[in-house]
């Protein structure tokens, strides 16, 4: 039996998911038991870029959440109002919820998860932080035995971007604005991105999974970038750093004593000189990065792209399946054909037939090899026509000096199959003039 997906959204998030779940070949099999059952959008008149029966898309997003067919609710309109309210009542109507939403669950989380334990339902996150990184069920789950300490993230990509391209372009910071608008990073309102705000919802999002408590949004220190400007930017390279809006949560004790209960957080949002070796100081453009450290898995880094319609789709697409697979085990009579309890697909291994592997032969990469050969005319010209004869093209050929009164010549070959590049260094090493070629290694 199909589960069946209540979007309400259709715009860059909600069309990268609806375009996932309509093309399931190759990804999950528990994708081919998703339904789009409604869609829930603003105007049915606006041009859609995914293709949809147009009667499965509504105005009336109350009808999608109170729907007794539907079993989970995505929530991806965005804003406040009517979002709240709607996932509310998708709970109330015993429907499970993803959002990309950190808006709402930095404001609402109280009432929110709140009621979501009650109806025994799950609401799930991933997107609302970090777009198409996992970082919120690394922290519910696979570092779920630390003790961790920090998080540092550049969180927000409009901002990264800005910042990006002011460091590397010298650019005006209200024309890059206007960029990251047009290609969709951009909150509808930016000043949600660049007063920092953004970045807040998210540091107090993921403040709460990794120590373990509410946080009041308001109590989260807020700066943006706005004040940043080119001659700020330049002093910073000058002195070994980029500016980078940084979002900070982090234990002010370490030695925290459960029996005292003398826990305190720092949870900030600002800009900051990020020295250029530190990890962070490297993510560039819209992409995010989250750097947490726990004891005793030390430092872990997640990154990628924080926002845009595929990554954030695949972050919502992922809940989603969370959610059948508990769906599906709850659903599923409980037993396999064998008797035994059926396990969660996502957490089992449902594989039963091998992949097939290409031979080495057949890889196709760049190639650098280290020849040493006579110093004599004519022999790099040699070793261009052995390579050429087998279709490998090269990049580059340099001949570096003497070793032991050989020329020592290094070559760096175009994208080639290995099999063709082997075939050819055979003949090489056949030319009289050529002594030895002691090393050979891949390019990236
Ligand atoms: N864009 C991104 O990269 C990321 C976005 N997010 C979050 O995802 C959510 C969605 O963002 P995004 O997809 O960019 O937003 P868009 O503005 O692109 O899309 C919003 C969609 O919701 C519909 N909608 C909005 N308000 C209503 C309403 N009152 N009633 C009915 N339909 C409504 C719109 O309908 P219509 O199409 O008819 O106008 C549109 O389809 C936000 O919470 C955002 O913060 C999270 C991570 C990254
Ligand atoms: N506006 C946000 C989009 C994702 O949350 C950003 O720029 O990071
Ligand atoms: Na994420």
């Amino acid at each position: 039996m199909a589960f069946k997906v209540g979007l309400l959204g259709l715009g860059t998030v909600g069309t990268g998911t609806a375009d996932i779940l309509l093309n399931p070949s190759q990804r999950h099999p528990l994708l081919k038991e998703l339904e789009i059952h409604r869609v829930g959008v603003r105007s049915l008149d606006k041009a859609r870029t995914v293709n949809l029966p147009p009667e499965l898309l509504t105005t009336d997003l109350e009808s999608i959440v109170t729907d007794p067919e539907v079993d989970i609710v995505v929530e991806v309109i965005g804003g406040l109002e009517p979002a709240r309210s709607l996932i509310l009542q998708a709970i109330a109507h015993g429907k499970h919820v993803v959002t990309a939403n950190k808006a709402v669950i930095a404001r609402y989380n109280d009432e929110i998860f709140t009621a979501a334990t009650d109806a025994g339902v799950y609401v799930l996150i991933e997107a609302a932080v970090a777009g198409g990184i996992p970082v919120i069920e690394p922290l519910k789950q696979s570092l779920c035995a630390n003790r961790l300490q920090t998080i540092t993230g550049i969180v927000n990509g409009t901002t990264n971007y800005i910042l990006s391209r002011m460091q590397s372009e010298g650019s005006d910071f209200n024309a890059v604005l206007a960029d990251a608008q047009q290609l969709g990073y951009a909150e509808a309102d930016p000043t949600a991105d660049v007063d920092g705000f953004d970045a807040a919802d998210k540091i107090a999002i993921l403040a709460s999974l990794a120590f373990g408590g509410r946080i009041k949004l308001e109590e989260v220190h807020r700066e943006g970038i706005r004040q940043i400007t080119a001659a700020d930017i330049t002093y910073a390279d000058k002195l070994g750093f980029v500016i980078k809006l940084l979002a900070t949560a982090k234990r002010d004790n370490p030695t925290f004593d459960e029996a005292l209960n003398s826990d305190q957080l720092q949870v900030r949002v600002h800009p900051t000189l990020v020295p250029k070796d530190h990890p962070l100081a490297s993510i560039n453009g819209v992409f995010n990065a989250v750097l947490i450290e726990g004891d005793p898995v030390g430092q872990v880094m997640f990154f990628g792209p924080g926002a845009g319609s595929g990554p954030t789709a695949s972050a919502v697409v992922s809940d989603i399946l969370n959610i059948a697979a508990i769906l599906k085990v709850e659903r599923g009579s409980a037993v396999q054909a064998n008797g035994k309890p059926l396990l969660d697909p996502l957490l089992a291994c449902s594989h039963q037939h091998y992949c097939t592997i290409a031979p080495i032969e057949e890889l196709e990469t760049r190639f650098y090899a280290r020849v040493l050969a006579e110093d004599s005319p004519g022999v790099i010209g040699r070793l261009g026509t052995c390579f050429g004869q087998h279709n490998v093209s090269l990049e580059s050929v340099v001949q570096i000096g003497l070793r032991d009164n050989r020329a020592e010549i290094v070559v760096i070959t175009h994208h080639v199959r290995e099999g063709n590049f082997r075939q050819a260094l055979q003949e090489i090493k056949a030319v009289d003039a050529i002594a030895d070629i002691p090393s050979t290694l891949r390019v990236l």
